[in-house]
């Protein structure tokens, strides 16, 4: 599989990204400035997490007015996979390609911490690795975590099996509705979510259950 990450001032999780899909795929990432136009012919777009822009404005919103993320947005219509993670969920909701916002944590504190995750939709390309249910831990770090969407949506993403990571055992950090931790579009090919799946990906980082949501979309087992 192919994949390319994009690169933004101020993120800080796009070498940690790096290495979890040179590792799983083992081929490395093409990396793409933000001032780019184009995207190369790539299986995976992802959005890697940090602080671009320093979270001026609202988290997110510069980056997403980036020349680069009209071409992220294209490949997303076409059907690319394209996957955000922290600052880039927070990236791709300013862009419009999930439903919903993240808002400043409930407790008005920077989380840094782990979490559990219930795997609320095993069935899509992002998630099919894991088993329909499954608890799995993961790292979280962030202080605009706090999902919200107005009731309509909110029944929209829950009726269509678009909720594909909840917070789950009283761990939500942030006070996020439904203790939604992940979403997908309606077309499944976008996903963004708030932790960090490749920050548990081998023994090292003390658990590898980060490491079938990347192996889902090699269509390899974890
Ligand atoms: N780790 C991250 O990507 C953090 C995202 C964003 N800067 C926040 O704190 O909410």
């Amino acid at each position: 599989m192919k994949s390319a990450i994009i690169q933004l001032p101020g993120l800080n999780r796009d070498r940690d990204m790096i290495a979890a899909l040179t590792r799983i795929s083992g081929i490395a990432p093409i990396t793409v400035w933000q001032t780019e136009t184009e995207l190369p012919d790539v299986d995976l777009v992802v959005i890697p997490g940090g602080f671009s822009y320093g979270d001026y404005l609202r988290c997110g919103a510069i980056a997403a007015r980036m020349p680069v993320m009209q071409a992220v947005a294209e490949k997303a219509r076409k059907g690319v996979l394209v996957m955000g993670v922290c600052n880039g969920f927070q990236v791709l909701l300013e862009m419009g390609l999930l439903p919903g916002a993240l808002m400043r944590n409930a407790s008005l504190k920077f989380v840094c911490r782990e979490v559990k995750l219930e795997v609320t939709n095993a069935n899509t390309a992002f998630t099919r690795g894991y088993a329909q249910g499954q608890i799995i831990r993961c790292p979280v770090a962030h202080h605009d975590g706090n999902y919200f969407a107005d009731d309509e949506t909110l029944k929209r993403i829950e009726g269509e099996g678009q909720v594909a990571f909840r917070y789950s055992e009283g761990t939500n950090p942030n006070g996020s509705v439904n203790d939604i931790a992940g979403i997908v579009s309606d077309s499944g090919n976008v996903l963004g979510m708030m932790p960090h799946p490749e920050n548990l990906i081998e023994a090292a980082h003390g658990g590898d259950d980060g490491r079938a949501l990347f192996a889902s979309l090699l269509g390899k087992a974890a």
